[in-house]
């Protein structure tokens, strides 16, 4: 299959000389073969009085498989939706491969896939249909599409149910077919978010392998999780969310230190061992 090719590949740049858990604002990675993937300066998003997203910057190197963690309501969701240019911020500047996302949309949707939380399809459409459907979309020529689609399908293990309704998919099926059409059109960079919530383990194992593949081609990958060992099997790159605000972003191996992420987490979010305050009537008697 042609995914591998990704025409819009960009070298992997060398790793900044300074980021980690002990430089919350960590100076922009160098990038001397091209622009990042992508740039994020002072972006904001308020909910009435509630600062989702308190004037983030992020820097993620072009060709790398970052991970965005955070505990819930972190702010995760909608910085990748501003980041995507589905939800627009309140302030700030957002660059994908080089170019603006409000400046210049369709450049940048072009250039990216998504597959965003709670992702609404087609579902009167078959597995087949839907493909066929978004790859003409992305203005693909039709002997494209179609050797595509089989590609996908076949990858990603939906062969015998091309046929089927998406309405009639199950949460993984789902989760994969929405990858195949954020795919279709060789992104240069994929955006997820949480793709492997609610997957089955063999899923979740298809689904790592072509984002593996994918990625090894020059792309990348930025995907939201709360699944610490995934993303230290998957990521070289992580970004950390607390609050609105970004706490620590880097290499992977810079920002863990040598201990295991989910203790990086649990510091790095603040968790108190809140579970023991006012639960003694729990398990008692009845
Ligand atoms: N449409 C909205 N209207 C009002 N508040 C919102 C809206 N979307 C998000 N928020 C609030 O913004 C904050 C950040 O939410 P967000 O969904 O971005 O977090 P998250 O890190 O993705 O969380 P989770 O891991 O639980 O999915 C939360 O306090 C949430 O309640």
């Amino acid at each position: 299959m042609d995914l591998a090719k990704a025409p819009g590949a960009i070298p992997r740049p060398p790793e900044p000389a300074a980021a980690g858990i002990h430089l919350p604002t960590p100076p922009p990675p160098a990038a001397p073969s091209g622009p990042p993937a992508v740039r994020v300066r002072g972006l904001t998003k308020r909910f009435g009085e509630r600062l989702a997203v308190a004037g983030i910057d992020l820097d993620l190197p072009a060709g790398s498989f970052v991970g965005l963690v955070g505990p819930n309501g972190a702010g995760k969701t909608t910085t990748l939706s501003m980041v995507t240019g589905l939800l627009r911020p309140d302030a700030g500047t957002v660059q994908v491969a080089g170019h603006d996302v409000w400046r210049s949309p369709v450049a940048v949707k072009g250039r990216i896939g998504v597959l965003p939380e709670g992702l609404r399809l087609f579902e009167r459409l078959t597995g087949a249909e839907l493909l066929e459907y978004t790859g003409r979309l992305r203005g693909l020529p039709v002997s494209d599409v179609r050797r595509r689609t089989d590609d996908l399908l076949a990858v990603l293990d939906l062969t015998g149910a091309r046929n089927q309704l998406v309405v009639d998919y199950s949460t993984g099926m789902r989760k994969k077919i929405g990858l195949a059409a954020a795919l279709i059109h060789n992104p240069t960079v994929l955006f997820l978010d949480e793709p492997f919530e609610g997957v089955d383990p063999v899923s979740a194992r298809t689904i790592r392998h072509v984002l593996e593949r994918y990625t090894a081609s020059g792309a990348t990958v930025v995907f939201s999780s709360h699944v610490m060992e995934l993303v230290e099997k998957l990521c070289d790159w992580v970004a950390v969310m607390r609050g609105g605000r970004v706490v620590a972003q880097g290499p992977l191996d810079r920002v863990r230190d040598g201990r295991p992420l989910h203790e990086v987490f649990i510091d790095l979010v603040g968790a108190a061992d809140r579970a023991e305050a006012s639960l003694d009537w729990l398990g008692g008697p009845r």
